[in-house]
């Protein structure tokens, strides 16, 4: 579905993908693992062309996304959470969530509210609520809500576990296998190896911008230097 194809990328003169190469494929769950600063967030980015690769090519249902504008690469069907959630504080949660709403895609899950609030719960009991009175969790879990609304193909998620109590991470876990579940492609980037674990099907491990490891966690496991070289666990 993605073929991340030797991409270079930089901010400025500073080289941060250095020829990274990767797939994702239709209905897997893959992590992208690395150290704090590894390249994760940039990986990402690229892909949105919120970063624009200078070599190399970004393959997305057999197009190369490389130089279009960030707008249409969402609407090719790429829904992206970064890592600063991004809500619309003065609106509710039903308003954010009509933002979001697309028209149903083509080989995409076709999320109504109804299905999202079974999904996130606690957004349907705020539902009038104003996003700025929601905690991190919340908030969190509505930006995924308000990027499914426009009914993705793949799903981007940066760091979902990071900085939300240990309760909501495992709602967020619950979340991420949910979506699976319901046909959809995600790929979450983490720091976290123990949740990244309970969700992933694949993971990928990027050092300084290249591809260190793709894999089972099982194969990582079984190669416990390589966890040693390149997480922190
Ligand atoms: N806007 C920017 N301008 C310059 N350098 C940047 C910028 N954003 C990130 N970097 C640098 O790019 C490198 C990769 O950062 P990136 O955010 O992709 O890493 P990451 O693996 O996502 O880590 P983190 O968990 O910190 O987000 C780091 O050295 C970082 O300092």
């Amino acid at each position: 579905m993605l073929s991340v194809e030797a991409v270079h990328s930089y901010y400025g003169k500073a080289h941060i993908l250095d020829g990274l190469s990767f797939e994702v494929r239709r209905g897997e769950v893959v992590a992208l693992l690395g150290r704090n600063g590894a390249g994760k967030s940039t990986t990402m980015k690229s892909v949105m062309q919120l970063v624009r690769p200078r070599q190399g090519r970004v393959m997305f249902q057999g197009a190369d996304l490389v130089g279009e504008p960030s707008y249409r690469v969402a609407k090719s069907g790429i829904g992206y959470v970064p890592e600063d959630r991004r809500i619309f504080t003065d609106l509710t949660v039903m308003e954010n969530l009509e933002v979001g709403r697309q028209p149903a895609r083509k080989g995409a899950p076709d999320w109504t509210i109804e299905q999202l609030f079974d999904i996130f719960p606690n957004l349907k009991e705020r539902r009038t609520n104003r996003g700025k009175h929601m905690s991190g969790g919340e908030q969190q879990m509505l930006t995924i809500a308000r990027t499914l609304m426009g009914n993705p193909l793949l799903l981007l998620l940066d760091e979902p576990s990071e900085g939300i109590a240990p309760v909501i991470v495992e709602q967020m876990a619950e979340t991420i296998k949910t979506l699976k579940a319901e046909g959809l492609t995600v790929m979450i980037s983490e720091q976290n190896l123990h949740f990244a674990r309970a969700v992933a099907d694949r993971a990928i491990i990027i050092e300084g911008g290249e591809k260190k490891f793709d894999g089972s966690f099982a194969e990582l496991e079984a190669q416990p230097e390589i966890r040693d070289a390149y997480l922190s666990v």
